[in-house]
């Protein structure tokens, strides 16, 4: 039924919903010998997480796409209530992408014993606690929960990121350092609308005048980029900062020039592993993007 050319073979979609019809239906597969690839999302699926998929075919046998909102790594509740949940599009996408298992598994499915909290504490670097974990505290604990429970279900060779999610990627590959364990990550760049916005499912909340404020983000973003070598660094973010400030109904929480490592604030220029981060509230949604400098 199947053969190594991913895109090519079964067209049809299959659809899973258990941890164990997800093993058992990868089993015979990896005995062939066929790589596996697993690109997780929230689902609300848009040209960035096609982009991932297209990756995930190129350098795997075999692509699973999990769509999942998951609750543990959510900080507000009415974020979570009003996540957007177009299944029967989201399986549309992947029919036409190729894409060879959807895992949309239940939250019952992926956390037993909800909402009781499970046991889940691990060591994820200082970068935990900055950016995203300062203002969405807990975040990155939730998402590694279920990153590693994807990870355990389908066992795969490379699991596939977005670079939207700058931090996010750093922090999956702290578990699987910390963790040691056996997947190769591989991150995908950022995929834009032309007017430059970053691809996002939260996108879809964003009413007319919202939709033309957010491109503000990336403006800001692209002016750091472009300017890096003509102004001090302190001079870069006072600049971007206004650009974004002018603008009403956006509300900062963060634009940084920081290392990609550790995340913190660059206190000197240099020319390696520097990346510009933004995260803002656009009327009532929350975006973030990121470009990295060099
Ligand atoms: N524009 C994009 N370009 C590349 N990858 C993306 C893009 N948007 C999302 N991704 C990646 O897709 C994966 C799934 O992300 P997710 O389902 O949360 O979508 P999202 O668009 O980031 O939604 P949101 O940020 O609104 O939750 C993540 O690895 C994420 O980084
Ligand atoms: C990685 C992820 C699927 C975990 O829920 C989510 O954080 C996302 O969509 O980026
Ligand atoms: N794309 C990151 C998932 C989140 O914002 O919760």
């Amino acid at each position: 039924m199947y053969n190594l050319a991913p895109s090519k073979h079964n067209k049809i979609l299959e659809v899973i919903a258990t941890i164990a019809e997800l093993e058992s239906s990868l089993k015979p597969l990896k005995a062939q010998g066929l790589k596996i690839a697993l690109v997780p999302t929230m689902g609300a699926l848009h040209n960035g997480h096609l982009s991932l998929i297209a990756e995930a075919q190129k350098q795997a046998d075999i692509v699973v796409c999990s769509i999942f909102v998951n609750p543990t790594q959510f900080t507000d509740p009415k974020d979570l209530e009003k996540y957007p949940r177009p299944l029967e599009h989201d399986i549309k996408m992947l029919t036409e992408a190729g894409c060879n298992f959807v895992f949309m598994p239940s939250v019952k499915e992926m956390y037993p014993n909800y909402p009781t909290p499970e046991n889940w504490k691990i060591d994820l670097g200082s970068a935990e606690f900055v950016l995203e974990g300062e203002f969405r505290k807990g975040h990155y604990q939730g998402v590694t929960q279920i990153v590693f429970k994807l990870f355990d279900a389908v066992k795969p060779d490379t699991a596939f990121f977005g670079q939207k999610d700058f931090q996010q990627v750093l922090m999956i590959k702290n578990m699987v350092e910390v963790l040691d364990l056996d997947v190769q990550i591989v991150t995908c760049p950022i995929i834009r609308e032309d007017d430059g916005l970053a691809m996002s499912s939260r996108n879809i909340h964003l009413n007319k005048a919202d939709r033309e404020h957010s491109l503000v983000l990336s403006k800001a973003l692209f002016f750091i980029e472009e300017n890096y070598d003509k102004y001090p660094l302190a001079e870069l973010l006072t600049q971007a900062k206004q650009i974004i400030n002018e603008i009403p109904g956006v509300a900062l929480d963060y634009l940084t020039i920081a290392d990609g490592d550790t995340l913190l604030p660059l206190t000197k220029k240099r020319d390696q592993n520097t990346v510009a981060l933004v995260a803002a509230k656009v009327g009532e949604t929350r975006l973030i993007d990121n470009v990295i400098i060099n």
